[in-house]
């Protein structure tokens, strides 16, 4: 079974993806970083030398070369916030036999005071100087995104629940179905 986890930028995708992993003994990638071992480059380096449509590229690739290979049989995947919205991505997920996708709904305000410490490591929000702005952007971004992160074949309401929570409610959704 290949579990892929997706949502808006500090949802929580990456941490809940390694913890999830860990409690079903499987493998663990997080697309972010096997693109950032490919290229021996970090996310931020990459936007800022090659540029996001390079990015939105590679991306693609390595989606499709994660989902195609044949030693991830198990595997729980995190994508990046963006991932779902370029190419055919979400069409790639859903078409690929033994794989289900999550969608980590948060609220604005946890990924707004998360993203505010943590602007630094994600390029599309590094210049924000003030909280209002960086809001602006979160809503009007999150409210475009929607509509990918909405394919996903469930449906996680993370805002009040913790990591044991969240990988019991994943694994809940999981066995119904
Ligand atoms: N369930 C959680 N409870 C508290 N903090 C969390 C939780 N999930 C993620 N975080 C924190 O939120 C931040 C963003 O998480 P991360 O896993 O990197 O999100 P994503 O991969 O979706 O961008 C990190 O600092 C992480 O420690
Ligand atoms: O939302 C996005 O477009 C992005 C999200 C990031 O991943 P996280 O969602 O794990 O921060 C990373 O892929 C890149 O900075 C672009
Ligand atoms: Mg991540």
């Amino acid at each position: 079974m290949k579990i892929v986890l997706l949502g808006y930028m500090s949802s929580g995708k990456s941490s809940v993806g390694k913890e999830l992993a860990k409690h079903l003994q499987i493998q663990f990638v997080d697309l972010d970083h096997y693109i950032e071992t490919k290229l021996q480059m970090n996310i931020s380096e990459i936007f800022q030398q090659k540029g996001e449509i390079f990015f939105r590229k590679i991306e693609n690739e390595c989606l499709k070369e994660v989902l195609d290979n044949s030693e991830h049989e198990n595997l729980v995947l995190a994508l990046g916030g963006g991932t779902p919205c370029y190419y055919n991505n979400m069409e790639l997920i859903n078409q690929q036999e033994n794989t289900t996708s999550f969608y980590l709904k948060q609220n604005i305000q946890t990924l707004l005071e998360r993203l505010w410490e943590e602007k630094e490591s994600r390029p599309l929000i590094s210049h924000y100087q003030d909280l209002f702005g960086l809001e602006e952007f979160i809503r009007k971004h999150l409210f475009e995104r929607q509509f990918f992160y909405l394919q996903a074949k469930h449906i996680v309401e993370v805002s009040n629940l913790n990591m044991t929570q969240i990988i019991e409610t994943i694994n809940l959704k999981m066995n119904n179905k």
